[in-house]
């Protein structure tokens, strides 16, 4: 009962945009895809929603090819928003919810409760072109998941929010997960996949060149950071051999050790530098493990 891609690849004439593309996502799991402008991310989405046939490769979910355009289980916020700017936020999204299968009456006591979910209730009567930019994707936001969907494909649902919007929404796609969806998105921001997804690809130029659990990514990358905090200037831990990068905070400084067994010499060296504050091994970010995969133009 799951969403699959086996050996999925896509061209367009003689470009490859996506190219063997495997990956499970399990029933009521959450699934990010990770890459920058042009790495497939789009591309795979409208595959896995029919609305773009593979050249090579199967998709299934629940192991029977889907279509978003037959199947009201599919919730889709594309990448281009498209509301109709002149029509009315509550007829718009009511609209909307029938096409995907719903009762009026029921559509309408879901807007109402999305409305007020997401702050916005004063805006039912508005046209969509009085709204503000994020409001407007608040409204696409709720356009995917007023039927109650059971797989919900995102294509950068952050994009054009502000901080507190981007914590509202979050919760939202949270509480949907808890409740059982199925949740594939799409970001350019690695601390919303790694806030919010169990399992992740790193697409680059059409290939998965990164994937897993959160988990075994980080471990698979070997390396760790090491934080320490201290009044001293720590700066010539820095040429210690083994330490492939070191970053002055505030507070002391982020050194990036090739493997655990270093941490032991570089707390002793510390030490004997001055008394520190604070020791601790970290998991590296998600960001380090794209900039060292995809480089540091592509973050
Ligand atoms: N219909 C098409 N015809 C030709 N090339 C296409 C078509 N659709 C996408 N591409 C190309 O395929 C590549 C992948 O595009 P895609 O939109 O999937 O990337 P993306 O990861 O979603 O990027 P972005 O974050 O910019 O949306 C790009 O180089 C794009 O120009």
């Amino acid at each position: 009962m799951t969403l699959r891609l086996e050996n999925v690849t896509k061209r367009f004439g003689d470009f490859t945009a996506v190219k063997d593309l495997n990956m499970t996502v399990e029933e009521g799991g959450m699934y990010g895809f990770l890459g920058a402008n042009g790495a497939g991310k789009t591309t795979s989405f409208r595959m896995i929603l029919g609305l773009l046939t593979p050249n090579q490769g199967t998709i299934t979910w629940k192991g029977k090819p889907i279509s978003y355009v037959t199947s009201p289980e599919i919730g889709y916020l594309p990448e281009e928003r498209g509301l109709y700017p002149k029509m009315k936020v509550e007829d718009q999204l009511i609209f909307l919810g029938q096409l995907r299968g719903m009762k009026k009456s029921d559509a309408k006591a879901e807007v109402k409760k999305w409305l007020e979910r997401f702050e916005v209730p004063q805006n039912l009567h508005k046209r969509v072109e009085e709204l503000s930019k994020g409001n407007q994707q608040k409204i696409q936001v709720i356009a995917a998941v007023l039927h109650r969907p059971s797989l919900l494909i995102l294509d950068e649902p952050f994009s054009g929010l502000d901080p507190v919007n981007v914590e509202m929404l979050k919760s939202a796609i949270l509480d949907m997960k808890n409740e059982g969806v199925t949740i594939v998105f799409s970001s350019h921001r690695m601390d919303h996949v790694e806030e919010l997804c169990e399992e992740l690809s790193i697409m680059h130029k059409g290939e998965a060149i990164v994937q897993g659990s959160l988990r075994d990514v980080k471990r698979s990358f070997g390396k760790k950071n090491v934080q320490i905090k201290s009044d001293s200037d720590l700066s010539t831990l820095a040429n210690i051999s083994g330490i492939s990068s070191y970053t002055k905070t505030v507070e002391g400084g982020i050194f990036q050790i090739a493997d655990e067994s270093m941490a032991d010499q570089l707390l002793n060296e510390a030490l004997k530098i001055g008394p520190i504050r604070y020791f601790a091994i970290e998991e590296p970010s998600l960001q380090e493990i794209f900039i060292e995969k995809v480089g540091k133009e592509y973050a």
